[in-house]
């Protein structure tokens, strides 16, 4: 009898190709996403020393942090550094020979967007990308997480990776959430539970009735944020719902080889009475939508709190709160929902997908976004928007005064042109709300893409629940 294995032990036993005697193992990837800002010196590295990339079709890649996302990026992008990165990926897709879908292709996006839709992301594989928010792939019941950019240049070569075993943390959300309250919040309010450095050291598996009562969809912004809480990867074990999404896409198996595929990924779950080294269990009835007030994806807090003192926190954190509170301009005491909004993000690899745009749409319908105040609606990919056209949601949008782009990260990160001014103050959809994230001196308040459409409404940040009745 072999001892009790979680899935993240079982997907990693399955892919040790050679193991040294202090516990590094070699390990066999199976899928190398690759985009334009971590990959040029990797390919470059290839080129230099007379390398052929190893299993090019094992390694997708696509454009997505620097292309603009308005009319015309395909012939010409201002930025130069971002027109070299992009052109450097074109390049280097070409001469290898690897999986592309450029610009003008309408599957190209963001990476963690794509991979999913087109079938790549499969249930029980290791899946590696020169980008920290590979963990949304985890959703599948997939290994997935980010690597530097000596080791893209060291999977492109060999197809294997250098690791360490993290340990096991299990993170439950038991019961069911209440009504207004999404992936997001779930994965906010772990987060600010566990602080960031909660999952540091391991990787984390996301169960209970909660997580399984979540779409797919669901699932991915659950586990995209797995790395804002610290952990090397999130995951989810795969069922019915994980196979339903997978079947038929471009890149899943089909016939026997589905068959085949299936009976393995029913084997990847964690057996009875396997150990995890760390365990923290939320009831979903206790989450509420969230907001952040700080600089820090752990400065969380329910829509219907108050912005916190300094003195509320103990030790460096004391410090860390006054800071973030200067930077983002609030005064201690004031509502959560008196902070005033100049911008709306919609979009990212956490909520560019179509069940985010719908449920962002459901609040604007027949409303509009509150004078002064800018919005960009931004999908995840070229499919993506393609449907929510088709359904009538990128009219919704455009009739509430929104701006409805192209696909990519654009205001996630702000290395396009779509930026915050300085002090500007944004209800955004991402996942990162460091100094500076969305532009230089921009203020950046993560929610669900339903309280961003709230917040687009009226002006500042508000409870979503209060607009619910209206749509519901
Ligand atoms: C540019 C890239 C390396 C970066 C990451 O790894 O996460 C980006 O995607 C981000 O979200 O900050
Ligand atoms: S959408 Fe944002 S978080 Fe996701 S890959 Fe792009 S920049 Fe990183």
């Amino acid at each position: 009898m072999t001892a009790p294995r979680t899935l993240y032990d079982k997907i990693w036993d399955d892919h040790v190709v050679d193991r040294s005697e202090d516990g590094t193992c070699l390990l066999y990837i199976d899928r190398h996403l690759v985009h334009e800002v971590t990959s040029p010196q990797a390919f470059e590295g290839l080129r230099m020393s007379g390398r052929k990339v190893r299993a090019p079709e094992k390694t997708i890649a696509v454009p997505d942090h620097n292309v603009p996302t308005t009319a015309g990026r395909d012939k010409h992008i201002d930025n130069e550094e971002s027109r070299i990165q992009v052109e450097a990926l074109d390049k280097n897709a070409n001469d290898f020979g690897i999986n592309y879908y450029p610009v003008n292709d309408i599957r190209q996006g963001i990476v963690h967007i794509v991979g999913p839709e087109q079938g790549w992301t499969l249930p029980g594989m290791t899946v590696v990308c020169g980008d920290s928010h590979t963990a949304t792939h985890g959703a599948f019941g997939a290994l997935a997480h980010g690597i530097g950019t000596s080791e893209v240049e060291h999977v492109l070569a060999t197809q294997t990776l250098i690791q360490k075993k993290s340990k096991n943390m299990k993170v439950e959300i038991t019961g069911k959430l209440r009504p207004g309250v999404t992936a997001k919040d779930i994965t906010l309010s772990v987060i600010g539970a566990t602080g960031t450095a909660g999952g540091t050291g391991y990787v984390i598996e996301y169960c209970g009735e909660a997580i399984r009562d979540l779409s797919m969809e669901g699932r991915m912004t659950v586990c995209n944020m797995a790395i804002e809480g610290g952990a090397r990867a999130g995951l989810i074990a795969p069922d019915e719902k994980t196979f339903e999404y997978v079947k038929g896409r471009p890149h899943a198996p089909k016939g026997a080889a589905w068959e085949a595929a299936l009976a393995y990924w029913k084997t990847l779950y964690t057996d009875e009475g396997a150990h995890f080294d760390k365990v923290v269990t939320i009831k979903g009835e206790d989450i509420a939508p969230v907001v952040t007030w700080g600089t820090s994806p752990e400065d969380v807090l329910p829509i219907t709190g108050s912005v916190p003192a300094p003195e509320d926190f103990t030790g460096g954190k004391v410090e860390a709160a006054r800071r973030s509170l200067d930077y983002m301009g609030l005064t201690p005491g004031m509502k959560l929902t008196d902070i005033k909004i100049d911008a709306v993000f919609i979009g990212s690899c956490t909520n560019g997908r179509i069940e985010d745009l719908r449920a962002a749409a459901a609040i604007l319908k027949g409303k509009k976004i509150a004078p002064g105040v800018r919005g960009m609606v931004v999908p995840g990919s070229g499919l993506v928007r393609a449907q929510a056209e088709e359904e009538g949601l990128a009219q919704i949008f455009i009739d509430a005064g929104f701006e409805w782009r192209l696909a990519g990260c654009s205001m996630c990160l702000a290395m396009n042109p779509d930026q915050l001014a300085p002090g500007e103050r944004c209800a955004s959809t991402s996942n990162r709300n460091f100094e500076g994230r969305q532009g230089f001196k921009g203020r950046t308040h993560l929610m669900s893409p339903a309280m961003a459409a709230a917040a687009a409404v009226t002006g500042h940040l508000t409870d979503v629940r209060e607009m619910m009745t209206e749509t519901v």
